[in-house]
Formats: C-alpha cells, structure tokens, sequence
C-alpha cells in the first residue's frame, strides 16, 4: 500500500506520514541481499546471514594459563625431579611420573600424570631438583579442554555484524567460511541546475555543492561503496535517464533536491517513470519533509530533499536504516538513546523536530542534551559542535527543560 502523505499545516489532503510509520515501513519492504559464503578473513564489516557454530573445543586441549611446572599435586609438599620442558606449540608427548614434575609454559599442554601447575613464582629451583614455597591444590593455573565452549556451540547468531573481535572469536573457533550479506552498493545522484561541483567556479545563481560530499564521505565512513555519483540537470529525461542508469549498477539510490512540489522538482516523476514504486512521500519530520520512498524490485530508493539539513536527517535516520535491512542486521538503526532537554523547546506542532545537540551531563550523571543555534534545513554551520541528533516530537505546547527525548550520536 502507497502511503499518500499531504500536509494538513499546508492545507494538504491528508497528514503527513509519521517519522515512527515511515521508519516501520522499511522493514516491511525492505529483504536483506542474497547471503555469499567465503573466508572469515575476508568478512570483516559484513553481516552474518547463517549462525556461526564452533568447530572445536575451547581451549583446544587442556593447557597450563601460567609459565610454571606440572606435576601430581599429591606430590607438592616433596622434592620434585625435572624431567623435560613443555613449551606452547610443543605436541604432547611427555608426561609426569611420581615425585616428577616437568617445566611448563603458558599455552603448553599439560602433560599425562598432571593435575597441577605450580607458578614459577612459588617453587625453588636447584639443578634439576625443586620444591614449592606453599601449598597446592589439584587444578591450579590449568585451563581445561572445552570449558568455554564445545564444539557445535554457538559463537554468533545470524543478523551481527562481524567487527574485529566478533571475526577473532569465529577465527579462535576454527570457523573458516561464513556467510555474509554483502554490502550494499550506493548510488547518488545530485539533482538541481544551481549545483556546481566541488572546484568548480560558480555561475552567476548557483551554489557550491554540500549533498555530494555529505553523501559521498558519510558512506565511506561507513564503509559503503560508492557506486556512482552524479550531478543531474533538472528535467525530467535526465533525472529518469540517471535513475536508471543508478538502479542498474547499485543496491541503493540516493538522490538530493527536485523532490518538493515546484515546477522544476521531477522526482517523483521521474521515479516513476524509471520504474520505482512510491511507498511514501512526505514526512513529519522538521528538517527533510518531502522525502519520497520507493522500490523497484527489493532496490530502495530514498529521495531526498535538496536542503543539506534535510539530507544530513535523510542519511543518519532513514538511509542508515534501509542499508542495514538489505544487509540484514537484527536491529537496523537508527538505536535511539534516551537524554533530558537541557533548555524549554518549542515545538513544531505538526512535524517533528530532529535537532542538532551538544551531549553534556547534569550533576546526577543524566544525558542532556542542548539546542545548537541555526538549525534551519538550509544552514549545516553548527556541525562543528553538534554531537548528535534528538528527536523532539510535535507539540502544541512547548517542551519543557528535562524533558525526556530520543537521541543518536552524529
Ligand atoms: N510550496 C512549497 N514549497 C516548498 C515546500 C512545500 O511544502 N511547499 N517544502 C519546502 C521544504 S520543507 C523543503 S525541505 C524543500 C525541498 O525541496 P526540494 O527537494 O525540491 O529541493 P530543491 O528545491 O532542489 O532544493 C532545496 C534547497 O536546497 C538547495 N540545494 C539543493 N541541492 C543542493 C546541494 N547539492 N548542495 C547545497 N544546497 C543544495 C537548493 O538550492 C535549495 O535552496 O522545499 C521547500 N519548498
Ligand atoms: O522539510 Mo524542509 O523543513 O526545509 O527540510
């Protein structure tokens, strides 16, 4: 069902879809991508799509968790004869006969006949020949076989994403080949005649770009690859043309600008004509209202709208989403975190506000959060000091310090 949002603040057919419904219908649409099985080593930053089971016992084999001796611990109180050495990496061929002990050291296995390790830092050497400064109990310093996982256990559920220490635990665990979701392919498209590219002296009526580099450098901080960025006239045949050409190569479109209601904004159409069907246009939301959502085939594509305040909102609550449910994360962003308003808030009484903060503390350790000057969805000059992003909902009256809000960090 196409969600046909108006604007009841601009005299519009019907309400505008909520941020809440809108960010509850991408996971209705969206199916993560065909999962691909490879090397764990190649895994990194990818989402698994299956369970990951350990292929072994952890530890391995019984081994000692200190530089020390093993030997029979009814032998501690005696004299004790060295018999060998047990190095880590070293086969287990020795063992441990009474009143003998053999020299050990961390990650060595702990010999037959041994119940016990005694630190080097309680035992007296001579020659060959050692005693022990205190007692000692049976299974000292000895990490067993299996105790923290058995092989068939579990290491990861499917929908995580493999981070470093996530891939050295499945590595640890003998995993050799997972399957993962790759990571989805983006396409941009700048749209707007007033745009010049970055470098690019300007014509008397245009503006330097922000949308290009915002998008570019925000997936590659997150590691999404690039597939294509475009600048696009305003017409209807060139924005359709880039749409396709976009859709063709990439998991994701992205487009900036063209998507309001004026004469020169050809989104919506020209969506349509490159065969996307609308899900929703238009949310309430303060900045980025005319967002328009569709899909073609399980390919989303969110238009966003040509402000850079709009499109900075667009990537860090409604793309982050759509990209982590083609790559089938368990709980696709945007985590929302709770903190108070530091100062009173007037609220939109339509749309809600997605505000740029500073993240501070009040004495009893709560997060507040504090309203930077000039949020309007054409001006982006706060960044320097924004921390993150609150959601602040629609209100007829306004909201008071403390209270409590969403947020996510920028
Ligand atoms: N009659 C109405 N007009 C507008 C409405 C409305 O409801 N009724 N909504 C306003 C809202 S809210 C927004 S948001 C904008 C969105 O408009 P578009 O998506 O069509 O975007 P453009 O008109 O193409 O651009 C808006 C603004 O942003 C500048 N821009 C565009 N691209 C870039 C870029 N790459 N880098 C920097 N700045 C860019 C552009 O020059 C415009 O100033 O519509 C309102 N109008
Ligand atoms: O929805 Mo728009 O408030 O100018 O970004």
């Amino acid at each position: 069902m196409a969600h046909d949002c108006g604007d009841v603040a601009h005299g519009g057919k019907s309400p505008l879809l909520p941020l809440e419904a809108a960010l509850a219908v991408y996971g209705e649409r969206i199916r993560p991508l065909a999962a691909q099985r490879g090397p764990v080593h190649e895994a990194l930053g990818r989402v698994l799509a299956e369970p990951a089971a350990s292929a072994v016992d952890l530890p391995l084999f019984t081994q000692s968790a200190v530089d020390g001796y093993a030997l029979r611990s009814a032998d501690a109180a005696g004299t004790l004869r060295v018999t060998g050495e047990i190095a880590a990496g070293d086969a287990a061929k020795l063992s441990v006969g009474p009143g003998e002990a053999l020299r050990i050291f961390t990650g060595g296995a702990v010999p037959a006949g041994a119940d016990t390790v005694a630190r080097q830092e309680i035992v007296k050497r001579e020659g060959d020949r050692i005693t022990l400064t205190e007692p000692l109990a049976a299974n000292v310093d000895i990490r067993h076989r299996g105790e923290e996982v058995r092989a068939g256990d579990p290491i990861s559920p499917p929908g995580r994403r493999l981070h470093s220490g996530l891939l050295a635990a499945l590595a640890m665990a003998g995993v050799q080949q997972v399957a993962t979701r790759p990571r989805p392919r983006v396409a941009v498209l700048v749209t707007g005649n007033e745009v010049a590219r970055p470098g690019e002296a300007l014509a008397p009526g245009q503006i330097h770009d922000a949308n290009g580099p915002l998008c570019a450098g925000w997936l590659a901080e997150r590691g999404y690859p690039l597939a294509m960025l475009r600048y696009v006239p305003d017409s209807l045949d060139a924005v359709t043309a880039a749409l396709q050409d976009a859709a063709a190569g990439a998991d994701l479109v992205i487009t900036s600008g063209g998507v309001s209601v004026g004469d020169h904004d050809h989104l919506p159409a020209a969506a349509k004509a490159a065969g996307f069907e609308r899900v929703f246009w238009k949310v309430a939301q303060k900045p980025g209202k005319p967002i328009w959502y569709g899909m073609r085939g399980n390919q989303p594509l969110l238009a966003l709208p040509g402000n850079p305040g709009a499109v900075l909102i667009g990537l860090h609550v409604h793309v982050i989403r759509a990209l982590q449910l083609l790559e089938g994360l368990d709980q696709p962003a945007p985590l929302w975190r709770e903190g108070a308003l530091a100062a009173d808030f007037r609220a939109d009484r339509v749309r809600d506000s997605l505000l740029r903060v500073t993240v501070g503390q009040d004495p009893s350790g709560r997060v507040t959060l504090g309203r930077l000057a000039k949020q309007d969805s054409h001006m982006l000059s706060n960044l320097a000091r924004a921390d993150a992003l609150a959601w602040l909902p629609a209100s007829e009256t306004p909201l008071a310090a403390g209270t409590p809000v969403r947020w996510i960090a920028l």
